[in-house]
């Protein structure tokens, strides 16, 4: 198994075929205080699907049941109702010890990597864990983590040291290297840039692009950003308080959108300096415009 290999045969950057991931209906209800035995519904049946080597986006409000979405496919969130399909199999309501061979497949990059990389850990250590539990041996395992480092961009000295000498960027660079150690076809990314300047996040999310060009593994993409989102997917989705309100083509959903709530969202000023806002994102859709421009001349 070579970490850098393309999961499948590719055909114009997203492999052609069936889905990869189908979401059909899904509901999700937790036990909050104050309700007794009812349960507050999160996901009020939502469907979406994924191609193999595609990036879905999806956007909404905070709140919305982004997370959610994303954490009941990767089996973190309980589904009361409706089915995850992945590669054929009905992985909705997976046994534990399938959800640890699923997680080859399906893997996750969250916002705070401190959260997910053991402090205890040298980064060495981190991304030789998962193929050391897989049975791959010391020296195939060291060859993997390097070139994992490569492909992150992360000198070699990085193996020996812990995830605090590291900056925030190059942290969620390591985090994403443990995400491709056991070459997913599924990377779940729930905002992760989202806590990163915006010089960062440019170059992180090029890394992701880059990464999705040399291995067609699909992305998820949560975000609140729908510049970022857009630059990003191929297909969006929008979450609005627990439904999908509406799906389609990138450049679709987010330059003539259907529906006034992401109409609503389009029209969105977070700052007070709209031209300072303005000025920014502008620069940040350049270098991400030329990102893509540049993986669609190397498919032409
Ligand atoms: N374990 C839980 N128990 C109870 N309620 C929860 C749980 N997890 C999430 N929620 C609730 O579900 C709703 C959706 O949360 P979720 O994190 O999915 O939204 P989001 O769209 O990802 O928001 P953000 O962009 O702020 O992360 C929120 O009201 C949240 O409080």
């Amino acid at each position: 198994m070579n970490a850098l290999e393309p999961t499948t045969a590719t055909h114009g950057g997203v492999t052609t075929g069936g889905a990869l991931l189908a979401v059909d209906g899904v509901k999700v209800a937790y036990k909050v205080k104050g309700l007794g035995r009812k349960k507050a519904e999160i996901l009020h049946g939502v469907s979406l699907d994924l191609r193999p080597g595609e990036t879905h986006g999806l956007v909404g409000e905070s709140g919305s049941g982004k997370s959610t979405l994303g954490r009941a496919i990767l089996g973190l969130a309980p589904v009361s109702e409706g089915s995850i399909t992945f590669q054929g199999e009905d992985t909705t309501h997976a046994s534990k010890r399938r959800r640890r061979d699923l997680a080859q497949d399906i893997q996750a990059v969250f916002q705070d990597p401190y959260s997910s990389l053991s402090p205890a850990l040298t980064i060495g250590d981190t991304l030789a864990e998962p193929l050391r539990a897989l049975g791959v041996s010391r020296s195939e395992a060291s060859q993997r983590v390097n070139e994992l480092l490569d492909v992150v961009q992360l000198p070699s000295d990085a193996l020996s040291r812990y995830p605090r000498e590291f900056s925030g960027g190059q942290r969620q660079r390591v985090a994403i290297a443990r995400a491709l150690a056991l070459s997913p076809k599924l990377i779940v990314c729930d905002e992760p840039v989202s806590a990163l300047d915006l010089t960062t996040q440019a170059r992180v999310l090029e890394l992701l692009l880059q990464v999705q060009e040399r291995t067609n593994v699909a992305l998820l993409f949560i975000s609140h950003d729908l510049s970022v989102v857009r630059v990003m997917s191929h297909r969006v989705s929008v979450m609005y308080r627990g439904d999908i309100v509406e799906t389609g083509e990138a450049a679709q959903v987010t330059s003539s959108p259907t529906h006034p709530y992401t109409q609503r969202l389009l029209l969105a000023a977070p700052v007070a300096d709209p031209q300072r806002q303005a000025e920014r994102r502008h620069a940040r859709a350049a270098t991400m415009t030329s990102c893509l421009d540049e993986k669609r001349r190397t498919h032409a």
